[in-house]
């Protein structure tokens, strides 16, 4: 049993809707045993109550719920940094000739461990990652993934049209390759499977059908796809689909908008788009760094808050800029800032809840973590900026909570992750200083 001793902040309850959700302990306790969290409160309090269980000293930094990207591209890490063009020129210049190299299961576990590595690294504890189109890719990703111990929950990547004929499937072998994936890895450790067609512009109706076929066999896998990213995507996709009534019908018709679907992007939806999105408990995971950098547009957060739909937050790496999803909060900080009176002021709980419980939620996994409620499993993140640096400096000087947060999203980096649990078991630890190599 351990007793972990920090400056405690999690959102157990949702900002948007209950005032106050930030729960906060400047001198916290949480009891761990097994991996699960068997108390928490004031340390003293904790201590008082078990004066035998093993202390793990975390003060000096503040400790916060693992961070839960809901968008993130596991065959993309080395094509980060394709800037100055927009998704389909970027997917086709930048992206997919690396995505075809991962026909090869020795480069697809390369970049496995590569992209892995990176998740934990900046904090990250659970991850909805978009897969490859390759099964032997996905083999080597769950295989990887296990040995991290992170919660992922991924899937093949499934298209029959329009990208590069060797990434291309038949509906058929969609189907065949996604069951053959789910009966090996599905609730497999920490692992559990997403259908995934990537997105209508290269998903015929045959392969959208073979993705239902999946979602119906094995009621308790997750859905995950793209939708209304760009304008001339948008387009496309109404050429492609005449008789749907827009994007999301291409999805609604074949079954595949329920509360297990997140759909990454949604920058251009309609007002019947939410409303179906809302009344399926469907997500839209919102991905501002990349909406940024393939200059796709300004998430409309309010309009999916007024609609009743569920958002959460992603890196969406490589067109993301980065596994961090402090800087994601940050920037969708902005975005709503750049909106002006139609935008969401975005608070420090918002942000926090954005990148921690409301992705728990967006993968039915808000009994399981997203917050340090007593019952749940300890996925957490340290934060502990190193001595003399600039965040150190100004949390040195905040002189609330809030403001603590707001400096950790404002100036956090990689750098100022620590330590990082998933389940009570170590996934990461900074190098202590004066170790780094120098080059
Ligand atoms: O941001 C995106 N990244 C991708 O890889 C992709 N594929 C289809 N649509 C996409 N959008
Ligand atoms: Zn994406």
């Amino acid at each position: 049993m351990k007793l972990y001793r920090a400056a405690l902040m999690h959102t157990p309850d949702n900002p948007f809707s209950a005032p106050g959700a930030l729960q906060v302990q400047e001198d916290g306790g949480l009891l761990v045993e097994d991996g699960q969290i068997l108390a928490s409160g004031p340390y003293a309090q904790v201590r008082a109550a078990h004066p035998r269980a093993e202390a793990v000293d975390l003060r000096g930094g503040v400790l916060l719920p693992g961070f839960i990207d809901t968008h993130v591209h596991y065959p993309q890490v080395r094509v980060l940094g394709g800037l100055g063009m927009q998704l389909l020129e970027w997917l086709d210049r930048n992206t997919l000739p690396e995505e075809a190299r991962l026909s090869d299961p020795g480069y697809a576990r390369a970049v496995a461990r590569e992209f892995l590595s990176a998740l934990a690294s900046n904090g990250t504890t659970t991850a909805l990652v978009f897969g490859s189109h390759y099964a032997s890719a996905m083999d080597e990703f769950f295989s990887e993934a296990a040995q991290t111990g992170l919660r992922v929950v991924a899937g093949q990547v499934v298209s029959d049209r329009m990208l590069r004929p060797e990434l291309h499937t038949t509906p058929e072998r969609a189907y065949a390759e996604g069951k053959a994936l789910i009966e090996r890895w599905h609730g497999v450790g920490r692992t559990l499977y997403a259908v995934t067609p990537r997105f209508s512009l290269s998903a015929s109706e045959g392969i959208l059908d073979a993705c239902a076929a999946l979602m119906q066999e094995f009621p308790d896998v997750r859905f995950t796809s793209h939708i209304n990213e760009n304008p001339r995507e948008v387009q496309t996709v109404r050429e492609l689909f005449p008789g749907a009534r827009d994007y999301l019908d291409t999805y609604e018709r074949a079954g595949l908008v329920t509360r297990r679907s997140v759909l990454a992007h949604n920058v251009h939806p309609t007002d019947r788009e939410l409303g179906v999105m809302a009344a399926h408990r469907c997500t839209a995971a919102h991905c501002p760094c990349s909406n940024s950098a393939l200059g796709s547009g300004l998430f409309p957060l309010r309009r999916h808050l007024q609609a009743g739909v569920h958002v959460s937050l992603g890196t969406d790496v490589g067109g993301g800029t980065g596994f961090s999803m402090l800087k994601e909060g940050l920037q969708a900080y902005f975005m709503q800032q750049l909106l002006g009176a139609a935008g969401e002021a975005l608070d420090p709980a918002k942000l926090l809840y954005l990148a921690t419980r409301a992705g728990a939620e967006a993968l039915g996994l808000e009994d399981l973590t997203g917050d340090f409620s007593v019952g749940k499993a300890f996925d957490a993140v340290y934060l502990r900026p190193p001595e003399g640096s600039t965040l150190d400096t100004v949390l040195r000087h905040a002189d609330s909570p809030g403001r603590v947060l707001a400096d950790l999203f404002t100036l956090g980096t990689q750098q100022d992750v620590a330590q990082v649990w998933v389940g009570g078991d170590a996934v990461y630890r900074r190098a202590a200083a004066g170790q780094e190599v120098s080059v």
